[in-house]
């Protein structure tokens, strides 16, 4: 299995013995398997495991053990449209009609209707909104493509033909489209290659849409931390500091920051794909739980900042309590480092996305783990809605100073210079410059008629091939890859009214100039593609996304925290006092911990110019890790304890 975007390549699964049994007995819920499991250090080894489980998995078995787990499929909300039924995307037979017309080609809509020169600003919002989108889409999809290697003899990167796996996507030649008389010739195209099709039967939907193409998800669909720690067992172990037996996250032990402060480690694999600076020692592409943390510079500061914050409360956990294996601190850690995901995505990133109005109809508060709920994550939000924030990369990456100025010895960039370039972090002032620039600059406007930047459509870079690629047809190709039903079929799923008329469609974009743009493209309602169709929509007040996408992530979210049994309000995960301490957790306050920023925003999501709306990192609140201490005493039932011994004889450890 194969990342080409990425320049990364992943075995597919990785099962081994051991992962069949964790997979039967803790129904494949990867971060739960380690979240609530600790063992004190005497049965730390595998027969005493084997008895453990023998005897009392039974309590944890579930009906549905693949939900939600790395490597399984996509679920599909509605079903398939292929071109043939079964696997071939729209526009593989480029003559072919839908509804009497052809299909526009992915780069043609995309220059037509999805490019765009410039960008407004959103002084609303802080460009932090937009790559903690970017962050937390790495923790729940991963949608791994197919190798030319793959069974089949075709290069992906030189063909121009729609052959398996390729599915390139064409150049015109002519620019504006429709201004020869002999119709665009083609000039080449950009590689692409397919979605890895998922070899897993399931005829539980009927045999037609079993015989589908599916796509899989290598991510842990849950909100878990995974591109922290992995999702599998042996990137797990790959990023821990085993040796260092103190619970903690292995780290870089080349570079590393002026104050000491450490990077994440390096790829194994070397040397490695990533851009250089010409002079001096190489910086490799950093590695951590999930495989695209090099991509972009906000990224990899994100990534850098959890990795530093795991190994603190590991080190405050340690002196708390003494007592803890290195297993159980980290496992702890882990543990709280996951709910912390799960705050910052629910309690302050969703609403500011979907609007407060859309929480309420689609999310609603919390009520507890519903069994029922299938957390996976839904073809159409991995490649078409959450890809919403494409639509609001800013072309520039602002690299600030202490002062919050542009810092004159590291300026701004275009956003395609900084692509795969972890060493700007390591010889360019560490994580700081790019982390003041992500709090310090207001996000990036959504607006139907200035929907990608440029920079992500004609320039946007990715490892393994030479060419320059194209976002916005990257993500329409995609769609039509994984056979996703039309704009017309998800707005009739949402409970919205189909399109039927340029009136009608002006309407919900609100610009009748770009609505007949559209339907010019696209001739027929019905043929519009779902991604640029959500994306033009007018935006819901006090939101990020339009009527679509709205109701799509509003629906993923919900599954995500109900259909998880590990959710950080689940009864028996936390304690009451524990969990008041992780609700005093913010961005600010990693930033805080983590880095040599001393002043933020409360809320780093909303934009505030400094200084005035910034304030001095003591005003930060901060969790009272001694919520986690763990009294021992002969015979006692152990105070705070949620540990898997406690719960199940209700006394402290042996
Ligand atoms: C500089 C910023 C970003 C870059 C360069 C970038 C680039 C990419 C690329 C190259 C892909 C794979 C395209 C394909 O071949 O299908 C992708 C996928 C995706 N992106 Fe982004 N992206 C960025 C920011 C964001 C943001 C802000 C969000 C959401 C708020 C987002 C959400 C997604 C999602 C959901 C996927 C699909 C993941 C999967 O299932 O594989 N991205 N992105
Ligand atoms: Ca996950």
């Amino acid at each position: 299995m194969f990342f080409p975007l990425y320049g990364v390549k992943v075995e597919h699964a990785e099962v081994t013995n051991m992962d069949f049994f964790f997979f039967f007995f803790l129904n494949g819920q990867k971060r739960g398997d380690s979240l609530l499991l600790h063992f004190p250090k005497e049965i730390e080894n595998y027969f005493a495991w084997q008895y453990f489980w023998t005897h009392f998995m039974f309590l944890f078995v579930r009906q549905n053990p693949r939900w939600g787990a790395a490597n399984t499929a996509l679920v599909r909300w509605l079903p398939a449209e292929y071109e043939d039924g079964e696997s071939e995307p729209k526009g593989w037979n480029p003559e072919r009609l839908h509804n009497g017309f052809q299909l526009s080609p992915a780069r043609t809509v995309s220059r037509e209707i999805m490019t765009s020169a410039s960008k407004w600003k959103d002084d609303s919002y802080s460009q932090l909104l937009v790559d903690w989108g970017q962050y937390i889409s790495h923790d729940i999809t991963l949608t791994p493509q197919s190798t030319s290697t793959d069974g089949s003899d075709v290069d992906c990167l030189k063909t121009c033909e729609n052959v398996h796996p390729c599915f390139p996507i064409q150049l015109s030649l002519l620019w504006p489209p429709n201004c020869g008389t002999n119709g665009p010739s083609i000039l080449g195209c950009m590689p692409f290659f397919r979605s890895t099709s998922d070899c897993f039967v399931n005829f539980q939907s009927g045999i037609r849409q079993a015989l589908q193409r599916q796509q899989l998800n290598a991510m842990t669909s849950f909100i878990d931390a995974s591109a922290v720690y992995g999702h599998n067992q042996k990137l797990e172990s790959f990023l821990r500091d085993l040796p260092g037996r103190n619970g903690k996250l292995a780290v870089n032990d080349q570079f590393k920051d002026p104050k000491g402060r450490p990077y994440l480690p390096f790829v194994t694999k070397l040397p490695s794909a990533c851009h250089q600076d010409l002079q001096g020692e190489r910086v490799e592409c950093f590695s951590a739980g999930d495989s695209r943390v090099s991509e972009g510079l906000p990224l990899t500061c994100l990534h850098t900042l959890w990795l530093r914050e795991h190994n603190r409360i590991a080190d405050a956990l340690k002196h708390i309590n003494g007592h803890w294996s290195p297993e159980m601190i980290y496992q702890e850690t882990r543990k709280i480092i996951g709910a912390l995901h799960q705050i910052i995505t629910l309690r302050d990133y969703v609403p500011k996305i979907i609007g407060p109005e859309s929480f309420k109809h689609y999310i609603g508060p919390y009520r507890g783990y519903d069994p029922s709920v299938d957390p996976s994550i839904a073809n159409v939000f991995a490649t078409a809605a959450f890809r919403f924030g494409h639509a609001t990369i800013s072309p520039i990456l602002w690299r600030l100073n202490e002062s919050f100025q542009e810092d004159e010895r590291f300026p701004h960039l275009r956003l395609h210079n900084t692509l795969f370039s972890p060493w700007r972090i390591v010889k360019e002032g560490g994580i700081e410059p790019v982390l003041r620039g992500v709090i310090g600059s207001a996000a990036s406007a959504v607006s139907t008629d200035m929907l990608l930047a440029d920079e992500v459509t004609e320039r946007l870079v990715v490892l393994d091939t030479l060419k320059h690629m194209d976002l916005a047809a990257l993500n329409l190709q995609r769609g039509r890859d994984h056979g996703l039903p039309g704009y017309n079929d998800w707005r009739e799923f949402c409970g919205l009214q189909r399109i039927k008329t340029l009136a009608d469609l002006s309407l919900v974009v609100g610009d009748s100039r770009v609505a007949k743009r559209i339907l010019d493209l696209y001739k027929h309602p019905d043929n519009i593609d779902v991604y640029p169709g959500g994306l033009v929509e007018r935006l819901l007040p006090g939101s990020r996304t339009g009527p679509l996408f709205a109701c799509l992530i509003g629906r993923q979210m919900k599954v995500l925290r109900d259909g998880d049994r590990f959710w950080w309000e689940a009864d028996g995960v936390f304690t009451q006092q524990q969990k008041e301490e992780l609700l005093k957790f913010s961005l600010s306050h990693l930033i805080c911990e983590n880095s040599d920023i001393a002043e933020v925003p409360l809320d780093p999501f909303r934009f505030g110019k400094y200084p005035s709306h910034f304030v001095s990192c003591d005003q930060i609140p901060s969790m009272n890790l001694e919520a986690w201490k763990e009294e021992m005493g002969e015979g006692q039932p152990v105070k705070n304890c949620l540990r898997i011994f406690c719960l199940l004889f209700k006394k402290s450890l042996p």
